[in-house]
């Protein structure tokens, strides 16, 4: 019998207010979590909760044992200090790698953050297991939020491509995509990287979601990409799919990092 049995994992999730969306992303990684046999504690706050509510949260959080992991769910409503309660998350607990002190350590040469945010890790991952070189390779990442397009960038240029960023405010993107032999667009507008923005044999990976009406699908919506998925599947390698591409990736290294911080504690390798 292995040492470890009796020794479960947990991760505590904080949702705040009634956004539908948040309200299923949250679902899915509290699902995967008894799929993975990780604990996992919800708290639901309402929309206009004080700042000290969630930071006692957050505090009592910090101080259980049995809890290894902290994710608040962002965005948060807009009367909220989002950096003060991400720096409240204890680095050892943040597994969304949103703390900006594990983000700076993400930036910074020579210091490795505790762990790195799970959208970014999900694509790096993704290009890894399908055997795609990184080190020395043109990378374009379209959008630098701080949840996506920043930290992927960020683990891109650890893995050594050469990097340029895009955003809204960027002249004649199509130029600067057809160089790159990996393209990664995470911005929530769909069809906005197509088929002649691409090099031939060029991978792509498409984090964004956006949803549209669909009365056939089961809750009335479903998700399309950034990328004109038909279209680019007829110039690139490879690319990923919307829904069952970066999503599901970001929930698994979501668990990954919970359970790597549940390991730590509890010393096993
Ligand atoms: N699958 C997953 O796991 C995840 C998916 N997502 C999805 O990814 C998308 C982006 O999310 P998030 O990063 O939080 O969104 P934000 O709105 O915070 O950021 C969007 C980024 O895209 C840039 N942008 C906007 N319009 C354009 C444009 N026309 N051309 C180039 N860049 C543009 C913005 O530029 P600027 O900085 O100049 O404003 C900004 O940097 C969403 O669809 C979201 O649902 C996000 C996280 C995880
Ligand atoms: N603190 C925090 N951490 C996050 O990681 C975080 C966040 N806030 N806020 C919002 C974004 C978005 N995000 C997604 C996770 C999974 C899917 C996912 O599993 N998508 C499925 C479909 C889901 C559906 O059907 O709605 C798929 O693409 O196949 C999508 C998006 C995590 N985010």
């Amino acid at each position: 019998m292995k040492e470890s049995i009796g020794k479960v994992p947990g991760l505590a999730v904080i949702l705040v207010g009634q956004r539908r969306d948040s309200q299923t992303y949250v679902r899915n990684k509290i699902k995967a979590c008894e799929e993975a046999g990780i604990k996992s504690l919800m708290t639901e706050l309402p929309e206009d909760c004080t700042e000290d509510k969630i930071l006692s949260a957050l505090s009592s959080f910090n101080e259980n044992p049995s809890i290894h992991g902290i994710l608040v769910q962002l965005p948060l409503p807009k009367h909220l200090d989002e950096e003060k309660i991400l720096n409240m998350v204890s680095l050892e607990k943040d597994v969304d790698g949103f703390n900006p002190l594990n983000m700076g350590n993400l930036a910074m040469r020579g210091r490795e953050p505790v762990f790195i945010p799970c959208t970014a890790k999900g694509c790096i991952e993704l290009l890894l297991r399908s055997g795609v070189e990184i080190m020395g390779k043109k990378a374009v990442v379209i959008g630098r939020s701080n949840i996506a397009g920043l930290p992927t960038s960020l683990l891109l240029q650890r893995h050594h491509a050469t990097v340029s960023i895009l955003h809204a405010l960027s002249k004649n993107p199509d130029q600067i995509t057809r160089q790159a032999d990996i393209v990664v667009t995470a911005v929530g507008v769909p069809n906005l990287v197509r088929g002649h923005w691409l090099k031939p044999g060029a991978v792509v990976i498409d984090v964004g979601t956006y949803p549209i009406e669909d009365p056939s699908s089961e809750f009335g919506y479903r998700l399309i990409g950034d990328v004109c998925y038909e279209e680019a599947l007829g110039v690139a390698s490879a690319v990923t799919p919307v829904p069952g591409g970066v999503g599901p990736m970001t929930i698994a290294m979501l668990l990954s990092n919970t359970l790597d911080s549940a390991k730590r504690v509890y010393d096993i390798t």
